[in-house]
């Protein structure tokens, strides 16, 4: 593994801003179509070292489906591996993250894996709580551990966004709700998800909690356990089969690390042992991926051995 610093994020981001050009800003969620395709950012978290970043480090974002690593975690942890893959599956689809179409092959109506919407949807179901607050209260709690700033919260205006307008996620859960995949209220379950979807930081602050993960879930300075091993060993594994939606298998090849991304434009990648990166560009590809995200992690990648494989 080569040494990475400042002058590399500078290079690069540099290098690959020009490919805002070929994506488009996500217009789905009203509240995130007015997203400048040039706003760029990227930063490092190294275990054990300095964080390094350049662009717009400032910048908050929503993390959108990158909250999906952090809600299987909770349910992880408060439930254990076979009560959640009892309810969701783990097994990558090539259909687009919003897909239903899959909830009526094989095993009906049990989502194929928890970073799909419907899988997603599933897990989040499961959170404990008494009431929606409790249950976005349980996310936040573990967002606020693994970015170590007890002030992270949602976007208010995201999420009412997004929750007024969540026709199709309101369609996955109906039909899961038919078949018992997912229980209780529907509008309830809406409500949390696209509050944890809605979760916003900038691009230091989802370095450090990929730097959790690199670190095989304890804390990049301290080194203390913030999550257990094998959660975040799971949750890894996801991303490399799942974490980049129907390009996973394309992204494994080009740059060959976990990674998870999302709608708003923002990515988060996992190097073993090194270090947490986290892109930001919210002009997208279309499969959802952030152009200029994906660009810098392939340009990176190649110069610093990153592959896993
Ligand atoms: N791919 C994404 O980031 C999707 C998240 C978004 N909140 C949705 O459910 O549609």
């Amino acid at each position: 593994m080569i040494k990475i610093d400042q002058s590399d994020l500078i290079k690069w981001l540099e290098h690959v801003r020009i490919y805002a050009n070929n994506g488009k800003v996500v217009d789905y969620i009203p509240a995130l179509a007015n997203q400048q395709p040039e706003t760029n950012a990227v930063a490092y978290y190294p275990i054990g070292g300095e964080l390094i970043f350049t662009g717009q480090a400032e910048y908050k974002f929503t993390i959108q489906s990158i909250s999906k690593v952090i809600s299987l975690a909770v349910a992880l942890i408060q439930h254990g591996d076979q009560a959640v893959f009892s309810r969701v599956d783990k097994e990558p689809t090539s259909d687009p993250f919003y897909s239903v179409a899959k909830l009526e092959v094989e095993k009906p109506a049990k989502p194929f894996n928890p970073m799909i919407n419907a899988g997603a949807l599933a897990v989040t179901n499961m959170i404990r709580g008494r009431n929606s607050e409790e249950m976005v209260g349980e996310i936040l709690k573990l967002v606020r551990v693994l970015a170590n700033d007890e002030q992270v919260t949602y976007d208010q205006d995201v999420a009412q966004s997004e929750y007024e307008t969540s026709f199709l996620n309101r369609a996955l859960c109906y039909f899961m709700k038919q078949h018992g995949v997912i229980t209780g209220s529907i509008e309830e379950l809406l409500e949390v998800y696209t509050k944890q979807c809605a979760i916003s930081m900038n691009v230091k602050q989802l370095a450090r909690i990929a730097a959790v993960f690199a670190n095989d879930g304890r804390d990049p300075d301290s080194n203390e356990e913030l999550i257990p091993p094998d959660v975040a060993r799971i949750c890894k594994t996801f991303m490399v089969t799942c974490g980049m939606y129907n390009e996973s298998g394309t992204f494994a090849i080009n740059v060959g690390i976990p990674a998870k991304s999302g709608v708003s434009g923002a990515i988060m990648g996992v190097i073993k042992r090194c270090g947490g990166i986290a892109v930001f560009g919210p002009a997208l590809n279309e499969k959802g991926n952030s152009v200029v995200g994906i660009k810098l992690l392939e340009k990176l990648a190649a110069e610093k051995m990153w592959s896993i494989f």
